[in-house]
């Protein structure tokens, strides 16, 4: 493979594969997976000089230019990293601009399967993957905006959330000025895309937090489910789905909304939550269910029915209890009881190790998508405050917020309508 060190607007086509000499990155599926099987039997496809077609989980490639930034409404990946930076003391907005240039363009080669252009070798961590689903997505956090001068452009939605009763937050591991979320299907490919990303914010901004995720591998199931979260919860049944007739409106600002920057952008609530897995395996699987008000086994609501039935809020178990408990999960963060508040919880899983008291640090990298998170993260936060039964199985240990802007359109870089306008 080449290394690329031309510099080229994020617009203009991008170079060769990084699988140019192994076979098509489009050639995928059933007869890929039997392909890729072949090549190891014989050795590897460069040593016989046969191509060798990706399998579907490496040739799935996803756009970088549209309406909105890529990794929002798309499935969340197997591999995830969340990373937020901080300007570098004598950084501005020119600097910034051409970061936001660079980052783009290093994000839309990456998203292709290339080696990113620019000053910069390629690492070649990624050299024998496709694609892989990747995604790159651009925020920028409430500070920004007084860094680069542009504090009369920043979005009255961008103001700090509000303090919870069950925050333990480090304030080294929140905010920042701005923020990446990488996610892809293969981990070389996403830690690539991350290295390649940090490297190019070098001299301009720092790295302020990093944190890594997982979520289930595709193809690990016999069909696609709905995944698992580390509690054994089926989660994200009931999220917004783009098919729905108001995703767009829940999740995305509109044309013409405030400020008109942020127009097919969103808000991303960051949240770092450990669970208490040590408490929470001892509880008895029945008393788990109820903290949720859903059945371990497939996700079923406990008012009947399969995984996507509507959860039965006022059905009554023969005891004449409530067959979803009054303090269960889906009870406190249902929209018809927070007033039609939702949100769209793309998250990833952590595993970072284990305590000096013997415990996992592990839990959820929740990440909640919505048009304002005053009308959808804050409000149903402020109910799990007042009495979510799964409260005392979890500490909330980092809080961000960020405003992500709206894709970039061909020719353009992410953030430009903002930088530029
Ligand atoms: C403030 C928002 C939310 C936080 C924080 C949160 C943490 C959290 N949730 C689970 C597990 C599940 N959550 C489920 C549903 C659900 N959760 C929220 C919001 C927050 N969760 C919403 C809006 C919903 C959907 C409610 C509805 O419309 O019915 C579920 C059920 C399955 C599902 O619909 O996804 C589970 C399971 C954990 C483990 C957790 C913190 C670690
Ligand atoms: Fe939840």
């Amino acid at each position: 493979m080449k290394d690329h060190h031309a510099t080229r607007p994020a617009g203009e086509p991008t170079g060769p594969s990084r699988r140019r000499l192994l076979g098509t990155a489009g050639a995928a599926g059933a007869a890929g997976l039997a392909f890729g099987a072949a090549g190891g039997a014989l050795g590897t496809a460069a040593a016989t000089e046969r191509p060798t077609a990706l399998s579907s989980v490496g040739a799935a490639r996803r756009p970088f230019h549209g309406v909105h930034q890529p990794g929002i409404a798309d499935p969340a990946q197997a591999h995830g990293h969340l990373i937020a930076f901080d300007l570098a003391a004598d950084t501005g907005r020119t600097e910034a601009a051409a970061l936001l240039r660079r980052w783009s363009r290093a994000a839309r080669a990456l998203m292709a399967g290339e080696a990113p252009p620019g000053r910069l070798h390629d690492t070649g961590i990624a050299l024998d993957a496709g694609p892989s689903s990747l995604t790159v997505t651009f925020g920028f956090g409430r500070t920004f905006f007084d860094r680069t001068g542009l504090t009369a452009r920043r979005p009255a939605a961008l103001e700090p959330l509000p303090p919870f009763s069950s925050d333990e937050l480090d304030p080294k591991r929140s905010n920042g000025d701005l923020w990446i979320q990488v996610g892809a299907d293969d981990s070389p490919v996403a830690f690539h895309a991350l290295r390649a990303l940090q490297r190019e914010a070098a001299g301009t901004a720092r790295v302020r937090w990093q944190m890594t995720g997982f979520n289930r591998s595709p193809g690990a199931t016999a069909s696609p489910r709905t995944a698992r979260n580390l509690m054994g919860q089926v989660d994200g049944t009931n999220n917004p789905r783009p098919t729905d007739e108001d995703f767009e409106r829940r999740v995305f600002v509109p044309a013409g909304g405030d400020p008109e920057w942020m127009a097919g952008g969103s808000y991303a609530v960051v949240r770092r939550i450990r669970m208490l897995l040590d408490a929470w395996e001892e509880v008895p699987l029945a008393e788990q269910e109820k903290v949720i008000g859903r059945r371990r086994s497939d996700g079923a609501p406990l008012s009947g029915g399969t995984e996507t039935t509507p959860v039965d809020l006022d059905k009554r178990n023969a005891d004449g209890e409530p067959a979803v408990a009054a303090d269960a999960h889906v009870r406190v963060t249902a929209p018809e009881t927070n007033g039609g508040a939702a949100m769209l919880r793309r998250s990833f899983s952590y595993h970072d190790g284990f305590r000096d008291d013997g415990a996992p640090d592990a839990g959820l990298l929740f990440v909640a998508w919505q048009a304002d998170p005053l009308r959808g993260f804050v409000p149903v936060q402020r109910k799990l405050d007042r009495g979510d039964a799964l409260s005392r199985f979890i500490r909330h240990e980092a809080s961000a917020l960020f405003a992500v802007p709206g894709g970039a359109r061909e020719g353009e870089y992410v953030g430009q309508r903002l930088l530029e306008g």
